[in-house]
C-alpha cells in the first residue's frame, strides 16, 4: 500500500483507490437495491396487465423481490455510509500527516485561519454527504432501470418522455453548476469569517476597551460577510428550487401528454400499457425528487472537496527524510538523540521569504557564524531585523537559498535535517504549550518537583494535573512551564526567543544569572534572543543583526578586553549593553 504522504495526485482519487474494495461493494449493493426495486415495479405492472386472476408465479416473484429490495436497500445505506466515513477518516489522516511533515514555510504561507475551516467545516460537509449519496445511488439505479422498462413497454411513449427529460436534465445541470459557483463564493467568505471569529475570541479584551473597533468589527466586517454568505446560500438553494419547479411542471406535462396519447388512434397504445406506463412514471417521480433533493448536499460537498484537494495539494511536497517518522516510530519509542556536538557552522547562508505578495521580500545573509558547544549566545537587533528568521535557519526549519549548515564539519542535508533538529529544544515567543507537557512532567516526580518549586509554579501543578489547558497559569507562569519542559528534555542546545520578556525582575535575574550559567555548566549550549543588555556579561558571543545581516560579533574574550570583533552598526557598548531592538 502506498504511503499516505507520498501521493501527489488528487486526494479524492487517492482515497478512492485506497478504499476501492468497499466502494465496489457499496456500488454493487446499491445496484442490486435499485434493480430489485425496479423489478418489483415490473412485477406489479405485469400483475395489472395480466388481468383479474391471481398469478401465483408473479406473487412469488413479488415476495422474493420485496425481501431483496428491502435487505439490499438497508445494506446499501449501511455500506455507503461506512464507505463515506472511511473515506473521511482517510482524508483526516492524510491531511494531518501532510501538515505534520510539510515544510514550515509552506505552512506559514497557507495561514492558520484558512487551515482550520478545511479541517473542520469542509471535512464535515463531505462527511454529511456520505449518507445522501446512498439514496442518490439507489434512486439513480431505479430511475435508469425504470426508464429502460418504460422503453420496453412503449418505445413510442418513451420518445415523449425522453424529449421532456432532456429539458429537465438541462435545467438541473444549469442549476447545479450555477449553485456550485454560489456555494464556492460562500465558502470563500467562510475563511474571512473564521478570521473575524479569531479576532473576536482572541482579541476579546482589547475589543471591550475599544468601542469603535468593536463596532467596526461587528458592523463593517462580520455583518457584511454573514450577509454575503446568507445571500449566496439562499441564491444557490433558490436555483435548485427553480429547477425543481420547472421539473415538476415538465413531469406532469409528460404524464398529461401520455394520457392524451392514449386516445390517439395513430399511436395505437392500449389501455393496460398506458396505465402501466403512467403508474411507473409516477413512481419514478418520487425517485427523481430524491435525486434532486440530494443535489444541494452534493453541490456543497463538491466545493468542500475542492478545498480539501487544494490543501492536500499545497502540502503534497513533504520535507525530505521526515515522512517516514510518522509511520516508523512506535508509540513510546524514543528517538535517537545526538547528545553532544562540538561545533555548528553557518557558512554564507542566505535566505529570503517567498510569499506571493508584491512588496519586497525580507532577505537574510550572507551569514557566517560559528557556535561552539557549551556557549551562551545572545542575539540582539531591532524589531524585524531577522533574529527569529536566523534562529529558524539555524534550526534548519527553513532551507537556505545559498550557503551551508555544518554540524561538526558535516553538512546538514535535507535527509539529515530532522535528526539534526532533535538536538534542539526551543521556547519561541509564540510558543505552543502542549497539553502532554504537564502529564510528562508530573511523571518525573523527583526531578520535576524540585524544578517546579524552583520555577515557583509548584503550587499550580500537582500529580493529578493532566493537561496544561486544565490549569490557570499567568503568562509568565506558562512560560516557566515551557522553560521547565525545555530543561527536562535534556537536549544539548536550548533556544529562547525573548523568554524573559514577561518575567518579573527577580525571576529575570534568576534566569540570566542562575539558570543560564547552570545550563552552561552542565554542558548545554544556550542561544537566546534578548534585549536584556544588563545581563550580557554572561554571554560568550553576542550577535547583532541589522536588516538580516550580522553587523556585530562579540566573543567572550572580546567582551573581556572591551573589543568588538566586527565593525558595529548595532551600538553595543563595550560593557556589553546594546541599543539594538
Ligand atoms: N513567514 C514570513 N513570510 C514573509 N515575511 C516574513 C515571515 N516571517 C517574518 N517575515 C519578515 O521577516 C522580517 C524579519 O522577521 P523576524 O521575525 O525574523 O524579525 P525579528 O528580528 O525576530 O523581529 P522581532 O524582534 O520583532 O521579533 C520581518 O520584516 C518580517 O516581516
Amino acid at each position: 500500500m502506498p504511503s499516505s504522504i507520498e501521493v501527489r495526485k488528487s486526494i479524492l482519487i487517492h482515497l478512492l483507490k485506497l478504499n476501492y474494495r468497499i466502494i465496489s461493494f457499496s456500488a454493487i449493493i446499491s445496484l442490486i437495491g435499485g434493480i430489485s426495486t425496479s423489478a418489483l415495479l415490473v412485477v406489479i405492472n405485469e400483475c395489472i396487465r395480466s388481468g383479474v386472476n391471481t398469478d401465483y408465479n408473479l406473487l412469488i416473484y413479488f415476495v422474493f423481490l420485496c425481501v431483496i429490495a428491502s435487505v439490499s436497500s438497508v445494506c446499501a445505506d449501511i455500506s455507503v455510509n461506512l464507505t463515506g466515513q472511511r473515506i473521511i477518516a482517510s482524508a483526516r489522516r492524510v491531511l494531518a500527516a501532510r501538515i505534520l511533515v510539510a515544510p514550515i514555510d509552506a505552512l506559514e504561507r497557507y495561514r492558520t485561519y484558512r487551515l482550520i475551516p478545511v479541517l473542520t467545516h469542509d471535512i464535515e460537509t463531505v462527511s454529511n454527504s456520505a449518507v445522501a449519496i446512498s439514496s442518490f445511488a439507489v434512486s439513480a439505479t431505479i430511475c435508469i432501470c425504470g426508464l429502460a422498462y418504460l422503453l420496453f413497454i412503449s418505445p413510442t411513449l418513451m420518445i415523449i418522455v425522453v424529449f421532456f427529460l432532456f429539458f429537465s436534465a438541462a435545467a438541473q445541470i444549469i442549476a447545479q453548476s450555477r449553485a456550485v459557483v454560489e456555494f464556492n463564493q460562500a465558502r470563500s467568505h467562510e475563511d474571512q469569517i473564521q478570521k473575524c471569529y479569531r479576532a473576536i475570541a482572541e482579541g476579546a479584551k482589547e475589543l471591550r476597551l475599544h468601542r469603535k473597533r468593536r463596532y467596526n468589527i461587528y458592523n463593517l466586517k462580520l455583518k457584511p460577510i454573514i450577509q454575503e454568505i446568507y445571500g449566496k446560500q439562499i441564491r444557490a438553494v433558490n436555483l435548485y428550487v427553480s429547477a425543481r419547479a420547472f421539473n415538476t411542471i415538465t413531469y406532469f406535462s409528460v404524464v398529461g401528454i401520455v394520457l392524451l396519447a392514449r386516445d390517439s388512434s395513430w399511436l395505437n397504445i392500449d389501455l393496460a400499457t398506458s396505465a402501466g406506463f403512467i403508474i411507473i412514471l409516477l413512481y419514478l417521480r418520487g425517485q427523481f425528487e430524491q435525486i434532486i433533493g440530494v443535489l444541494p448536499v452534493i453541490g456543497r460537498a463538491i466545493v468542500s472537496l475542492r478545498r480539501i484537494d487544494d490543501l492536500a495539494e499545497q502540502f503534497s511536497n513533504p520535507e525530505i527524510g521526515i515522512s517516514h517518522t510518522l509511520e516508523n516510530v512506535e508509540p513510546g519509542q524514543k528517538m535517537t538523540l545526538k547528545k553532544d556536538f562540538a561545533v555548528i557552522e553557518l557558512q554564507k547562508i542566505k535566505f529570503s521569504y517567498s510569499s506571493g505578495e508584491t512588496r519586497q521580500q525580507f532577505a537574510v545573509g550572507p551569514i557566517d557564524l560559528v557556535i561552539r558547544s557549551g556557549e551562551i549566545i545572545f542575539i540582539v537587533g531591532e524589531n524585524g531585523s531577522g533574529k527569529t528568521t536566523l534562529i529558524k535557519l539555524l534550526l534548519a526549519l527553513y532551507a537556505p537559498a545559498a550557503g551551508v549548515l555544518l554540524l561538526d564539519g558535516q553538512e546538514v542535508t535535507a535527509e539529515s535535517r530532522d535528526d539534526y533538529r532533535q538536538m534542539f529544544t526551543t521556547v519561541f515567543s509564540d510558543y505552543y504549550l502542549f497539553d502532554d507537557i504537564v502529564s510528562e512532567t508530573v511523571c518525573l516526580p523527583e526531578v520535576a518537583t524540585q524544578y517546579l518549586r524552583r520555577f515557583e509554579i509548584d503550587h499550580k501543578i500537582g500529580a493529578d494535573t493532566r493537561s496544561a489547558s486544565e490549569i490557570d497559569l499567568s503568562t509568565g507562569q506558562r512560560k516557566r512551564l515551557a522553560l521547565l519542559k525545555a530543561w527536562l528534555e535534556d537536549r544539548p542546545i536550548l533556544i529562547f526567543d525573548e523568554w524573559a520578556a514577561d518575567q518579573d525582575p527577580m525571576f529575570r535575574r534568576v534566569f540570566y544569572q542562575d539558570l543560564l550559567p547552570e545550563l552552561k555548566n552542565s554542558g548545554k549550549t544556550v542561544i537566546a534572543i534578548s534585549h536584556d543588555d544588563r545581563y550580557f556579561e554572561i554571554a560568550d558571543q553576542i550577535l547583532c543583526l541589522k536588516d538580516g545581516v550580522l553587523t556585530n560579533y562579540i566573543s567572550v574574550n572580546a567582551l573581556g578586553s572591551n573589543e568588538l570583533v566586527q565593525t558595529s552598526d548595532c551600538e553595543i557598548e563595550p560593557n556589553g549593553s546594546s541599543k539594538g531592538g
